[in-house]
C-alpha cells in the first residue's frame, strides 16, 4: 500500500507542543509514514561487524557471528556486495563516508597512541569546570557561555582534545558525522526542494528523509537534556573537538570528486553551531534501531537514527499507531480505525496493561523530560491533562 504523508498534517496540541492530526478517516492497518532512511544515524560501534551499515540486518539473525564484506579503512561492514554498493555510490556520493570515516579512524589511533605513551595535557582548560557540572547550574545562558567557549578553545589548552573518548562519545561522534555528511550532500537543489513538500508521494526518498531545514524544525530538548544529565555537556564538547579534528583529517586526504563536499564539513564544524544544533534535536526526536527479535523476545537496541517527519507522533499510552523498522525505513502504520481530526500517536515506553500510570509517567519524566498529558493516564493515575513540561 502507497504510503498516504498527505493523510495527516502537523497542528499545534493543546497539551506537548505540536502532533500529526488526521484529515481523512482511515482505516486500521493504513501505513501513514514510511521514512526511507533516517537524516542521521549510528551503528554502534561494538556492533559494527555484526550490523549491515546499510540495511541494518544483525548477523547473528542470519545465524553469522559477523559480516565479512567491507570498505577497506572505512570502519564498515555489510551484508552483501549490493548492500556494499548502495551504500558507496547511493547514499554516499563518491565515498565522502568512507573517506570521514577512513579520517576517524587515523585520529582515534593518534589518541590511542597519545594515551598509551603517557601523554597529558595539563593545560588547565577554561572548559574544566564542566566535569563536575550540577543540575541547578545549567541555564541557557550557561550554555550558551560553554559553547562560545568550546569554539574559542585551542587545541593544546583543552583537556577534552586527544583524550579518550566513551563508546557513547564515538558513537555520538559517528551520528554527527553521518549528518554533516547528509547536509552536505543533500544540499543540491533537487534534493532541498523536494523535501520541503509534505505532501509529496513519499516514494521519493529524499521526501521522506527530510531536509536540514526540516531538521531544524524539531523540539530543540538542549536544556531539558542537559538539566537532566548535566554530564552530557563536557561529552558533547569533547565530541565535537573530535568530529572537528576527523573533518580536518578527512580534508587532508582528500581527492577531486568529494572536495567540495569535505568543504562544506569544514564550515560546519568551523563553529560549533551545527553541532549544537543537532545534538539539541538528538536526545528526544531520535529512534532506536533495534534487531528483530520476534514478539515477546528480548530484542536489543544496535543503534540509532533521526527519522525526522516520525518524531511529530507524540506519546499516548494508548496509541493508535506502530512503528516498525524495515531494513533502513521506519514505517509507521495505524493499529485501529481512526477518524478525520484524531491525533496519530505512538508508544515511546511500554504501556501493556501489567504497567501502571506511575511506572509509565516515571519513565516518560527520566527519559523523554515530560510529564504525560494522555486520556489513560487521566484515568489511571488522576494526571492533570493540560500538565506537560514545556516544549
Ligand atoms: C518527539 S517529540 C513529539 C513532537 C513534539 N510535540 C513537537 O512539537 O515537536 C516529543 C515531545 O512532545 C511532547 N509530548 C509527546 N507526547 C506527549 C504526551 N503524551 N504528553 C505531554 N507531552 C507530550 C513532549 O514535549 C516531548 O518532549
Amino acid at each position: 500500500m502507497a504510503p498516504l504523508f498527505h493523510a495527516f498534517e502537523i497542528l499545534t496540541t493543546q497539551y506537548g507542543g505540536r502532533g500529526a492530526f488526521v484529515s481523512t478517516s482511515l482505516p486500521r492497518e493504513t501505513l501513514v509514514l514510511a521514512s526511507d532512511c533516517p537524516y542521521a544515524s549510528v551503528i554502534f560501534r561494538k556492533f559494527r561487524k555484526e550490523v549491515c551499515a546499510w540495511c541494518f540486518s544483525y548477523a547473528f539473525e542470519s545465524g553469522r557471528s559477523s559480516w565479512k564484506i567491507r570498505v577497506d579503512g572505512a570502519g564498515v561492514w555489510f551484508c552483501s556486495e549490493e548492500c556494499k554498493e548502495r551504500w558507496v555510490d547511493g547514499s554516499d556520493r563518491g565515498g565522502l563516508r568512507a573517506a570521514v570515516n577512513g579520517a576517524m579512524e587515523k585520529v582515534l589511533g593518534r589518541i590511542k597512541s597519545h594515551t598509551s605513551a603517557g601523554k597529558r595535557n595539563d593545560v588547565q582548560s577554561p572548559l574544566a569546570h564542566l566535569e563536575s557540572l550540577q543540575s541547578a547550574d545549567v541555564t541557557s545562558d550557561l550554555l550558551d557561555h560553554a559553547w562560545r567557549i568550546a569554539g574559542e578553545v585551542k587545541p593544546n589548552s583543552n583537556p577534552f582534545f586527544e583524550s579518550e573518548l566513551s563508546e557513547i562519545d564515538l558513537d555520538t561522534a559517528i551520528f554527527l558525522l553521518d549528518g554533516l555528511c547528509r547536509r552536505s550532500i543533500a544540499t543540491s537543489p533537487l534534493i532541498c526542494r523536494a523535501s520541503r513538500h509534505h505532501a509529496h508521494s513519499l516514494s521519493d526518498p529524499y521526501v521522506s528523509i527530510g531536509s536540514w531545514d526540516d531538521l531544524l524544525e524539531l523540539q530543540d530538548n538542549e536544556l531539558p537534556h542537559t538539566k537532566a544529565k548535566p554530564y552530557i555537556l563536557a561529552s558533547y564538547i569533547r565530541v565535537y573537538h573530535f568530529v572537528k579534528e576527523v573533518v580536518v583529517v578527512a580534508d587532508k586526504s582528500s581527492f577531486v570528486p568529494i572536495a567540495q563536499y569535505l568543504t562544506r564539513l569544514k564550515e560546519y564544524v568551523a563553529t560549533p553551531e551545527t553541532i549544537r544544533m543537532i545534538l539539541a534535536r538528538d536526545h528526544g526526536n531520535v529512534f532506536g534501531i533495534w534487531d528483530s527479535a520476534p514478539p515477546g523476545e528480548e530484542s536489543e537496541m544496535l543503534g540509532w537514527g533521526l527519522y525526522i517527519f516520525g518524531s511529530y507522533f507524540n506519546h499516548d499510552c494508548t496509541p493508535n499507531l506502530r512503528k516498525s523498522r524495515c531494513g533502513r525505513a521506519m514505517c509507521f502504520t495505524t493499529t485501529s480505525a481512526v477518524t478525520g481530526g484524531d491525533e496519530l500517536c505512538i508508544n515511546y515506553v511500554d504501556v501493556s496493561d501489567d504497567t501502571t500510570a506511575k511506572d509509565r509517567q516515571d519513565e516518560l519524566e527520566k527519559e523523554w523530560f515530560f510529564r504525560c498529558a494522555c486520556g489513560r493516564c487521566a484515568r489511571e493515575g488522576g494526571v492533570n491533562e493540560a500538565t506537560s513540561m514545556p516544549s
